[in-house]
């Protein structure tokens, strides 16, 4: 059984950070030790909410308990999400560096959230250079959607050929796989959400329907998509399998989601698609070097 640290945002109501990650990467069979930069009543794309940004100290006084219990050695992997602050970011580096010391194996998966002002996501101020400067060289792994693909990066992005490229460029600085969650503007059809699973040397391009849910797109997705990559890989699964698999899986929740009429992801309700999806889409190569 593996066991992930999950340092990223908690919503009471709804489905965004760890609301939308750990129970889905609980039924897929990992332990997941969540712990929350923020609690917040909701997810901040309602424009409104409620609740606390956890001081970042706090994250650092909990690692030290479980270390304190030797059970850090235990722990397969960090993943992180969203931040409540900059400082917290910096003792998520801490916590990282201190869970390798104690687990030289593990990883530390750093899905990069940043602001998007265009779908309303509000993230606090210098989280964005942190990622730039300091969470992605220190990364195993990283999953931005495009946005955070073209800042990582400073480049802009217009097509795959150039979202490869943009990802090749972050491999050259620190992690070994980056997966870009939703191409968008820059993938082959305006119909289709696609996907690309980078590497030094293979590219792997995937692609699922768009389903019409108007203006008002479900957040946590991309939470969604990263827990679920990480639980894949740490079971030993290939890119390949990994990129297939939560595919299929985010598919059928947003088709449960679309078919209930709800805006808030139905992760309980879609769970039998997490666990073994109903879907199957393919992954193509697109480049082998
Ligand atoms: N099959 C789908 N049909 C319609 N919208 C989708 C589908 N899958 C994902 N989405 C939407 O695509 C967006 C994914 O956002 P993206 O910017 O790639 O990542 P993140 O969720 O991390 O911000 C979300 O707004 C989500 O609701
Ligand atoms: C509190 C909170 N956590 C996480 C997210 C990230 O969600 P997504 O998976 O859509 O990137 C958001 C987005 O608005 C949010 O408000
Ligand atoms: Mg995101």
């Amino acid at each position: 059984m593996k066991n992930i640290l999950a340092i990223q945002s908690h919503v009471v109501y709804g489905h965004a950070g760890n609301a939308a990650a750990e129970f889905p990467m609980r039924r897929m069979g990992a332990n997941v030790w969540p712990l929350n930069t923020v609690q917040f009543s909701n997810h901040t794309q309602y424009g409104q909410w409620t609740g606390t940004v956890m001081p970042a100290e706090h994250l650092t006084d909990i690692v030290q308990g479980i270390a304190a219990i030797d059970r850090l050695k235990t722990c397969d992997a960090v993943l992180s999400g969203y931040l409540g602050s900059a400082e917290q970011g910096e003792k998520i580096l801490d916590i990282v560096q201190q869970v390798k010391a104690a687990n030289p194996d593990a990883w530390y998966f750093c899905d990069p959230v940043m602001g998007h002002p265009e779908k309303g996501c509000i993230v606090a101020p210098g989280v964005a250079e942190f990622h730039c400067q300091v969470s992605l060289p220190a990364s195993d792994i990283v999953a931005p959607n495009l946005l955070e693909l073209e800042m990582l990066s400073g480049r802009t992005i217009n097509d795959l050929d150039e979202a490869i490229e943009a990802s090749r460029s972050l491999i050259d600085k620190g992690p070994k796989v980056v997966l870009v969650k939703h191409l968008s503007r820059a993938g082959l059809r305006s119909d289709q959400f696609e996907m690309l699973l980078v590497t030094k040397h293979e590219a792997l391009h995937i692609q699922r329907p768009l389903i019409d849910f108007g203006v008002r797109q479900p957040v946590g997705v991309g939470d969604l998509t990263s827990g679920l990559l990480l639980v894949n890989l740490l079971q030993g699964k290939s890119h390949l399998q990994a990129l297939e698999h939560i595919t299929a899986a985010v598919y059928g929740v947003m088709l449960k989601t679309h078919s209930m009429g709800e805006y808030e992801l139905q992760l309980v309700a879609a769970q039998d698609e997490i666990a073994t999806p109903s879907h199957h889409f393919r992954a193509i190569s697109k480049v082998t070097i």
